[in-house]
């Protein structure tokens, strides 16, 4: 099966810059991939995901080398309008890409923009809502949401437009801890139950790490690691480059194998960390 997701050579500068913010990206996403993108600020991140939906170069000028293929559309020559259609966009800060006064009417904006028919839009928005857990918040004025929530409708947005992929460009950083691990389950549950291919960007590594199978970091517009979490947090000279803020539980495991104690997988939470430091303590005082 053809990927969801083909990046191939893709090189990009903004206009007047001198150096790359995309510097030669290879990247394959399969359909139903849940994937995690991180890196240090500036690495690049927001300017893939910007190609990715088409709003580079449809709407930003610059120069590009290569191309970005999604669902087997070349995004650069590809209308914005056909794109929304196949990947969906939410953005760090809720308050910057919600138009509306009211839940329902924010996802009748982007089906309207789309031209859908009203019965088919009635139902698609009721159908998004469910899909999000929010249709208690429909009859709503986003004002009264709080941030949580307002990053809820946003994706319930994107979702009633039935997109294949999601890229979500840090959607956690303005919420606190429960708020963003709420959702990131949504992302799990959306990625599950109706196999959308996620890709989620985000530099709080210890979010991503237990939760997504693969991650890709950037830096400095290229892709210096593509591995799953576990792999790539087991390399101590690459999260040092990339600033990475590693789980105290992974780091306290790194430097239980350095000195020759443990062997086994870096445990990625704390009550996995327990799990391991039991079973090494036991294993500890069968040898003693
Ligand atoms: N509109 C722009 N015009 C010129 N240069 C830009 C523009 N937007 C980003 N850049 C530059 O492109 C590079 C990549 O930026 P980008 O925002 O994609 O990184 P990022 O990894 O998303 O960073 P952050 O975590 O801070 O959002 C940086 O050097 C940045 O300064």
């Amino acid at each position: 099966m053809d990927p969801i997701i083909k990046v191939e050579n893709f090189t990009f500068y903004y206009p007047e810059s001198q150096v790359p913010a995309l510097d030669g990206i290879n990247l394959t996403v399969q359909e139903g991939e849940f994937l995690g993108l991180t890196g240090p600020t500036g690495a690049g991140k927001t300017t893939l995901a910007l190609a990715l939906n088409g709003i580079i170069p449809n709407f930003q000028g610059g120069r590009m080398g290569g191309r970005v293929m999604v669902a087997g559309l070349d995004t650069a020559k590809t209308p914005c309008a056909r794109l929304a259609g196949v990947i969906g966009s939410v953005f760090q800060d809720p308050e910057a890409q919600l138009v509306a006064e009211v839940v329902e009417d924010e996802l009748a904006f982007g089906l309207e923009n789309l031209a859908v028919p009203r019965e088919e839009m009635r139902q698609r928005i009721s159908a998004a809502l469910e899909m999000v857990g929010i249709a208690s918040l429909r009859h709503r004025s986003l004002r009264e949401l709080s941030g949580g929530q307002k990053q809820k409708v946003a994706i319930a947005a994107a979702v009633a437009l039935r997109p294949r992929v999601l890229v979500l460009d840090e959607p956690t950083s303005e919420l606190d801890p429960r708020g963003t691990l709420e959702i990131v389950a949504l992302l799990q549950r959306l990625n599950r139950d109706y196999g959308i291919t996620i890709l989620l960007i985000e530099q709080k590594i210890s979010v991503l790490a237990p939760r997504v199978p693969r991650l890709v970091c950037l830096n400095k517009g290229r892709i210096v690691a593509d591995a799953s979490p576990r792999q790539i947090l087991a390399q101590e000279k690459l999260t040092t480059e990339l600033g990475l803020e590693v789980p105290p539980v992974t780091a306290l495991f790194r430097m239980l194998r350095r000195a020759g104690v443990y062997h086994g997988d870096l445990p990625l939470e704390v009550d996995e960390g327990r799990r391991e430091l039991g079973r090494l303590l036991g294993h500890q005082a069968s040898r003693t």
